[in-house]
């Protein structure tokens, strides 16, 4: 059962551990029933030396698919798409199975063949390839269509970037609007979110912000990976935020503020990933140690690593990060804020 409060004490201890497998900077901000936790250890900047704080900007990867879910299951709600229908019939001709619907694409069971494996092996070759290019949705669904369905649609599990990255084009063909007017009004002016920004196509981050730096596959070095555009990721992996931001987002989402009830009741209907993690819809449930689950995402982007998770009523958000990544050691690490966040 849930515990008094997080363990601040055993947390800092695994941001300083993260530090000593490589990360030159980890945070962890929890908002628990509103008192704040602020936990920063190491710098934001390498060369500069200035220390991460718990305010710093960060690219959030991946759980902006949280984001872009949430768009459209509030197009839902205004009966402008439905999740039981056919992908195709929004975007003629798109995908070689009209069987794929919205519902799939969201629960990451269409099959489609996520691109960035292919993009990303060599890990620093391939960012180096790409990190200042512009792609269109069009160009990344030809990288993953030029690969064959990895599962029958609805079969099962199989995470993927396209799926967002159509989910996006929904998005723009209903609201005949860029996903970036979505984000906005539809998420972070409602929950007035001043540090996050869909700031594609350009490749810096507004702001004080932590730089971020992957970790070569090999010599293990470390390379300065800030400035890129994330256009391989979009409305998969684009957004910039913060973690008060996302705090605030999580709980919110949880609590019923952006999505009717019963768009909510969808989101959460889950696909099982393994023994203790299952995926709703562009939503993460991860069940813990001590029997609480809770619900958000987490992201890899190079050189930021982002976990955003709350409890079941929102009460507690904990936001962790390390600006490494491709270091599986520290992620393995600076995992275990979850479990401290709400285990105690
Ligand atoms: C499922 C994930 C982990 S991967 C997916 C998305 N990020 C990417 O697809 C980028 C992967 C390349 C990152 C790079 N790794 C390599 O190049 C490895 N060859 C590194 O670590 O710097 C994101 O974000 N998601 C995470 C998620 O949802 O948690």
């Amino acid at each position: 059962a849930p515990t008094a409060g997080p363990d601040t004490t055993e947390l800092r201890k695994t941001l300083r551990t993260a530090l000593s497998q490589g990360a030159p900077g980890a945070f962890a901000r929890i908002d628990d029933n509103g008192k704040v936790h602020h936990l920063a250890e190491g710098v934001a900047d390498r060369s500069t030396k200035r220390a991460l704080g718990t305010g710093d900007r960060i690219r959030v990867g991946s759980v902006t698919k949280t984001f872009t879910a949430v768009v459209l299951l509030q197009l839902v709600d205004e009966g402008k798409i439905k999740l039981d229908t056919s992908v195709n019939t929004y975007l003629p001709g798109l995908l070689p199975d009209k069987k794929i619907t919205v519902r799939h694409v969201l629960s990451h069971r269409s099959g489609l063949y996520d691109y960035a494996n292919t993009l990303f092996s060599p890990s620093v070759a391939g960012f180096e390839k790409v990190r200042n290019k512009v792609f269109t949705y069009r160009q990344l669904m030809d990288l993953s269509l030029a690969e064959p369905l990895t599962n029958k649609p609805g079969a099962s599990y199989a995470y993927s970037n396209a799926n967002f990255v159509v989910a996006g084009m929904l998005i723009e063909k209903i609201t005949k609007k860029p996903v970036a007017t979505a984000y906005q009004d539809r998420v972070i002016k409602p929950l007035k979110l001043a540090d996050t920004f869909y700031v594609h196509p350009k490749n810096t981050i507004p702001g004080t912000h932590s730089r971020g730096y992957m970790t070569a596959d090999s010599t293990g070095k470390k390379i300065d990976s800030t400035q890129q555009t994330t256009s391989w990721a979009q409305s998969a992996g684009g957004l910039v935020s913060g973690a008060k931001d996302l705090n605030k987002f999580m709980s919110a989402l949880v609590q019923g503020k952006l999505t009717s009830a019963a768009g909510l009741k969808e989101m959460l209907k889950w696909t099982p990933v393994n023994s203790t993690q299952a995926y709703g819809l562009g939503l993460r449930r991860r069940d813990l140690s001590c029997g609480v689950s809770v619900y958000g995402h987490t992201g890899t982007v190079q050189g930021y690593y982002t976990w955003a998770f709350t409890s079941k009523n929102g009460k507690r958000s904990v936001t962790s990060f390390a600006n490494t990544s491709n270091n599986s050691t520290v992620y393995a690490t600076v995992n275990r804020t979850l479990e401290s966040t709400f285990c105690g």
